[in-house]
């Protein structure tokens, strides 16, 4: 049983551990609608703060430990140290007082972090740090560094389900609909807070440095930017999107152009922290995915706290299908929930490391020389967390499948063509999809989660390459590049009606196949010269990004 104390220090609801059976809900209700405006005078830091003061001493710790106990016996560190490998080199792993936690019961949890969601309320407002005990628990509510991130929509993919796949239950949880458009977030949030807590306790760090394929670069330079901290990002020269190339620049990073891929980066930048005062902040670090786990916590919570059968993660350095299985087993060892998901781990077949050790049962790794593709940041062939990605595979009956490039980017524009908008890294875990929906092994009603990793709007070149059928040896089957038409009304009523004279019999045959669902055809018209496709009327910024780029295949 519990002291009194350690139910004091925790925010709500006091002296139980079980709201709902001890009138927590009730006092839940109390709170939401009770909760007084600040004064004026204060911001959400201070009043934090202010209520801080009032709780009793932190209860809740966490620690480094070498990854599943692979190094000397009893060897850990302080969350205070600047240590990213164990003794014997091997990973780290961020580890929790299950005891402490276990203190209070899975619905306890449950009610807390649903308590937390879409507010104000520094930092729970966060969906990272609703879950805080779970996460950083030490950290103080000043030091953290928070765009309010998380809380992603999880969407109901119900056309897109039911037109391909015959699925009734299939979601994307939209985790680049963030603050810089990629789950990426959710780590750096957690590890530039640590960072800001070093400095402030003057540990030796003069900056924070990654090696990126564009995501991870994109959030540590923005979460270093809210907090006055330096940031030095190392990328892969000509690999990474225009768009993600320009957030680290307009964010103040220092930005180094490598000639080389992400891999040559990540061993560049592993040897420069280890040289120099900068603090590493790829997923090497075992801090970035306690902040990457609350997303798979996020799902059960949105789904009620029931268990979807099937969440399916791209595939890059790794860090990230390890932070899913880690949040839902927290979950499950915790009470929340009784089972976990089956993980779907999926990768681009030019740089597909973990899929050829799966399909070789597990017996032996080889890193790979990726090549190009259009998921360009999983293009990488010598992931750090490969120990982490087996452990969760195999503890969950997990799969590993890949996708061509023409499989990514048809699964793209199928996902767009239904009103999504998503990045070529989703097209991969929709491939993979597509794949075990084929061979049966995951059944039409079967609960399914595919994470899509990044902002479709980071990735325009790669859809507009497509559309454009601008792709060497591909067919693009699904593209749909605009019509040129002159500017008089006859000729615009002449291809209108050709037009809709074939939607309406692509409708029939639709109305026949399906029944229900919703399929609206829609016409856009572009005035001349802004129109964005089209050989020989297309403006000079259309002609420079299709003609500039060059050509995949
Ligand atoms: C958009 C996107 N999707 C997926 C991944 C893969 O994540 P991980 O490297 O954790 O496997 C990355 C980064 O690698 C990414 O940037
Ligand atoms: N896709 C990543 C690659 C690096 O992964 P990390 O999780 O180890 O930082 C990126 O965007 O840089």
């Amino acid at each position: 049983m519990a002291s009194t104390a350690l139910f004091q220090s925790l925010p709500f609801p006091h002296k139980s551990r079980n709201p709902s059976k001890a009138g927590g809900q009730a006092a839940l209700r109390v709170r939401a609608s009770g909760k007084q405006r600040r004064p004026a005078e204060e911001n959400i830091r201070d009043e934090a703060r202010r209520l801080k003061a009032r709780e009793e001493q932190q209860v809740f710790s966490a620690k480094y430990v070498p990854f599943k106990g692979e190094g000397s016996s009893g060897e850990w560190y302080s969350l205070d140290e600047i240590v990213y490998r164990s003794q014997s080199g091997g990973l780290l792993d961020v580890e929790h007082d299950l005891g402490a936690l276990k203190r209070f019961d899975g619905e306890y949890w449950r009610s807390l972090f649903d308590s937390r969601v879409g507010k104000t309320t520094w930092p729970y407002g966060s969906g990272v740090w609703s879950k805080k005990e779970w996460v950083l628990p030490e950290i103080h509510d000043d030091d953290i560094v928070s765009a309010f991130e998380g809380n992603s929509n999880l969407f109901w993919a119900e056309r897109f389900g039911k037109h391909f796949l015959g699925m009734n239950d299939l979601w994307v949880k939209h985790c680049g609909i963030s603050h810089t458009g990629s789950f990426k977030d959710l780590g750096m949030t957690v590890l530039v807070s640590q960072v800001n807590r070093l400095r402030k306790m003057n540990r030796p760090v003069v900056g924070v440095g990654c090696a990126s394929t564009g995501d991870t670069s994109a959030a540590l330079s923005a979460y270093c930017a809210s907090a006055g901290i330096p940031s030095i990002v190392f990328l892969p020269a000509n690999r990474i999107s225009l768009a993600q190339l320009v957030q680290p620049i307009a964010n103040g990073a220092f930005v180094l152009s490598i000639d080389t891929d992400f891999d040559g980066c990540m061993q560049l930048i592993r040897e420069v922290t280890a040289e120099l005062p900068i603090y590493l902040a790829n997923s090497l670090n075992s801090l970035r995915l306690e902040g990457q786990k609350t997303a798979a916590i996020e799902i059960l919570q949105q789904f009620d706290w029931q268990v979807p059968d099937w969440v399916i993660v791209p595939g890059g350095n790794l860090g990230n299908i390890y932070a899913f299985y880690k949040g839902f087993k927290m979950c499950q060892d915790l009470g929340l929930v009784d089972k976990i998901p089956r993980l779907v781990c999926a990768q681009a077949a030019n740089a597909d490391p973990l899929y050829l050790y799966f399909k070789s049962g597990w017996k032996e790794f080889r890193p790979v020389k990726s090549t190009t593709t259009f998921a360009s940041a999983i293009q990488i062939g010598d992931p750090v967390s490969i120990d982490r990605a087996v452990h969760a595979l195999k503890s969950c009956d997990g799969i590993v499948e890949e996708a061509t490039e023409e499989e990514l980017m048809d699964a793209m524009a199928q996902a767009d063509s239904t009103g999504m908008f998503i990045c070529p890294h989703t097209g991969v875990a929709l491939t993979a999809l597509f794949k075990l929906r084929n061979t049966g092994v995951i059944k039409p009603t079967d609960r399914t989660v595919v994470v899509s990793t990044a902002h479709g709007l980071k990735f325009t070149q790669s859809k507009i390459d497509y559309h454009s059928r601008n792709i060497k040896d591909m067919a693009c089957r699904f593209a749909n590049p605009p019509m040129q038409v002159k500017a008089d009304f006859g000729s615009v009523m002449d291809v209108l009606k050709t037009y809709l004279q074939k939607s309406s019999e692509k409708d029939g045959v639709k109305s026949r196949k399906h029944k229900g669902g919703l399929s609206i055809d829609c016409t856009v018209i572009f005035p001349l010269g802004t129109m964005p496709f089209g050989g020989a009327i297309a403006s000079a910024l259309w002609a420079n990004l299709v003609l500039s780029k060059p050509k995949k295949g």
